[in-house]
């Protein structure tokens, strides 16, 4: 559905192109238009987190409004519409196939994850979170320090053998599991796709809520992105070649050049979640010229 036909839907409310819209600090979209008589105002969704037009959460209030002109916040109302179109489009051809998210840590496997199993109507599991309900602890965290990390690939290789059995599921792997190759023996069961996420912006996101729960990036002393760049860096000198495994690559940096937007930290996780989408159908069409598998 476009964009200026949700609105008119509504009822009350004019076609798109006469409004002005803006994203607020809290992550709603406020679109606004001013009338003869009063500035009207209608929020809709959380466009971060809420991706189906079922969901949006709508009220409407009558004040003074100053209305902000941005292409880009154009672009955030429909971004939610543009998902669910893509995500019609390719259902039928994935045919069930589970989705595995791979990726350095502080990717966005999780975030994008959740997004992709809602909008498919699919289940979502964080192969992490898997682990730790296997051992019976609350932290990957404190897998490592009470046990080892090899302990930990153990079980986690254990989780990922059992959800390849499964269908109609999006899998956030941890940022490790592509190292070993009998792991992605069970995720090629379904279809695998490479965050690629420059290693700047990781270290931003990993600093911004802190290494308590990555305990490869964890040290107490420091400045945190300093330390967390470092660190991730030699993580990927070792696992770059193992990401490029990935059936299909969802690169932040192109993904932003497509939207001519200057930074990928612009990028939302619902336009991530898309070209995820648009890369899977790419994959499926055999557009990636050597592992395509066909779209039906
Ligand atoms: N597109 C994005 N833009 C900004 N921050 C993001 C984005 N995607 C994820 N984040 C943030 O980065 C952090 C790590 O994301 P997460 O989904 O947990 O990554 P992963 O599962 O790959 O480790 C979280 O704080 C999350 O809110
Ligand atoms: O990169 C890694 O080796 C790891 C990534 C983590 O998952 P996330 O990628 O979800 O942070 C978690 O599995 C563990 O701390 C090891």
């Amino acid at each position: 559905m476009e964009a200026a036909t949700c609105s008119q839907r509504l009822g009350f409310f004019s076609p798109i192109d006469s409004e002005k819209a803006t994203r607020k600090s809290n992550g709603f979209v406020s679109l606004s238009r001013r009338s003869n008589e009063k500035d009207q105002r209608i929020r809709l969704c959380n466009s971060r987190t809420s991706p189906k037009l079922g969901n949006f959460k709508l009220s409407c209030c009558v004040k003074n409004a100053r209305a902000i002109d941005s292409e880009q916040s154009y672009a955030l109302v429909e971004e939610p519409l543009i998902l669910q179109k893509k995500s019609q489009e390719i259902a039928p051809y994935l045919r069930g196939r589970c989705i595995y998210l791979v990726g350095m840590m502080g990717s966005g496997k999780t975030t994008v994850g959740k997004i992709l199993s809602e909008v498919l109507g699919y289940s979502f599991f964080d192969s992490d979170k898997l682990v730790e309900q296997a051992v019976g602890v609350t932290s990957v965290a404190q897998i490592f320090k009470q046990f080892s990390e090899s302990f930990f690939r153990d079980n986690e290789t254990k989780v990922l053998q059992e959800l390849s059995t499964m269908h109609c599921q999006v899998v956030a792997t941890g940022g490790g599991a592509v190292i070993r190759p009998i792991n992605w023996k069970y995720m090629k069961n379904g279809i695998t796709v490479w965050l690629d996420v420059p290693l700047e912006a990781l270290a931003r996101r990993i600093a911004a809520v802190g290494t308590d729960s990555r305990p490869l990036l964890h040290d107490e002393s420091g400045d945190a992105y300093a330390k967390a760049l470092h660190r991730l860096s030699s993580l990927y000198d070792e696992r770059g070649e193992a990401y490029a495994n990935a059936d299909a690559t969802v690169s932040l940096e192109h993904a932003a050049a497509k939207l001519d937007l200057l930074d990928v930290s612009d990028l939302t996780p619902t336009a991530i979640a898309t070209e995820v989408l648009v890369q899977i159908d790419n994959f499926l069409k055999g557009d990636n010229g050597t592992m395509g598998i066909g779209r039906s």
